[in-house]
């Protein structure tokens, strides 16, 4: 069996390097900023625990054409969401029937590709950790967390390689684990807007409290619409915008956990506008926005953050 990975950016190459510790079959697929800097220094992958991992570029693939897919059953879908409909293209035009993980952010990229590829099968993913991309082809898992996937019979025969390198939690209700993260990114956009690392902007009431009210916003328009996000940390969801109000020197006390973060992180969404790139934007504030003026709610401050975003997108 051999995997593709298509999207060779911060989260793809980040697990390319956990598979490789049990020597997997891979290609990573992506562009050539990112390839030539593997050739050259071959992939690096670490955590806040452990020590880098090198693995030389002679013991993993690397392309830029989709074609590489070809002999892959396995596909993981690294892009950001905006980019699924081009993902979902090339995987039709090479490997319709493939076995297809989404590991984005955003509540809509695997019914994207399940509607695209009517002959693979789909399965929902969420990262919950954060990953920098680092000079030397180097990335590094900067918070903690686990990766999610959709409990699915075609991924039986997956399920013992995947515990032995990057160990996923198997979910029968992926639905409510990706609102669940949604809730959580919507600190993104605050973080590229705060320009600092994620540490110091969860440090910062001002910057919290603009996050506890997209979150409240976001809580109320899912109750209008029945979705109930399961609690992936500690803190059940529904108690984070109190936790986030409360002032720095109790947030601290009772945040251990969620500033456990190394100080180098940043939001996706942070690196997206540091390289003048499109954000995710839309499918993150947007899905809040969306599901608000379906059910008459507003979401004032949603709205103020995309539009603060789009704003930096122009520059
Ligand atoms: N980074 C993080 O810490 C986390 C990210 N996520 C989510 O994971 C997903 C991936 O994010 P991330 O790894 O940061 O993204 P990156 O932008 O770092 O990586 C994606 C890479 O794939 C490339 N790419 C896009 N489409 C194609 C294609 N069709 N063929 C080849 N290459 C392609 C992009 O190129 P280019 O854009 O230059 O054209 C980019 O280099 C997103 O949904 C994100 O929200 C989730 C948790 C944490
Ligand atoms: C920072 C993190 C892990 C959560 O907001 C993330 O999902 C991202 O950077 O895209």
């Amino acid at each position: 069996m051999k995997i593709a990975i298509l999207g060779a950016g911060c989260i793809g190459c980040y697990v390319a390097g956990q598979l490789l510790k049990e020597k997997v079959s891979l290609v990573l697929i992506g562009r050539p900023y990112i390839g030539d800097s593997l050739k050259q220094h071959g992939l690096t992958v670490s955590d806040q625990d452990s020590q880098p991992l090198t693995f030389p570029p002679d013991t993993f693939e690397f392309s830029e054409a989709p074609e590489a897919m070809r002999d892959c059953s396995v596909i993981l879908v690294c892009t950001k969401s905006h980019q699924t409909e081009q993902a979902s293209q090339d995987i039709a035009h090479f490997r319709p029937d493939a076995t297809v993980f989404s590991l984005q952010n955003g509540v809509h990229n695997a019914p994207k590709l399940s509607t695209a590829l009517p002959d693979a099968t789909v399965i929902p993913g969420t990262v919950v950790f954060n990953v920098v991309s680092l000079p030397g082809g180097h990335f590094h898992k900067a918070t903690e967390g686990d990766i999610y996937l959709g409990e699915h019979p075609a991924a039986a025969s997956l399920k013992a390689l995947f515990a032995k390198t990057f160990q996923p939690v198997w979910h029968t209700d992926m639905r409510s684990v990706q609102y669940s993260k949604l809730l959580v990114n919507l600190n993104n956009p605050i973080n590229a807007i705060s320009d600092i690392p994620l540490k110091k902007e969860l440090e910062t009431r001002h910057f919290r409290k603009m996050l506890a009210a997209c979150i409240y916003e976001g809580l109320e328009v899912y109750k209008a619409a029945g979705i109930s996000p399961t609690s992936l940390g500690k803190v059940p969801v529904k108690w984070l915008p109190r936790l986030l109000n409360t002032p720095d020197i109790i947030f601290k006390l009772l945040a251990k956990q969620m500033l456990s973060i190394d100080p180098k992180a940043r939001s996706s969404m942070w690196q997206d506008i540091q390289n003048g790139k499109p954000t995710e934007v839309d499918d993150l504030n947007g899905e809040i926005i969306r599901l608000g003026q379906l059910h008459y709610i507003r979401t004032p401050v949603n709205s103020q953050v995309l539009d603060q975003i789009h704003q930096l997108e122009q520059h």
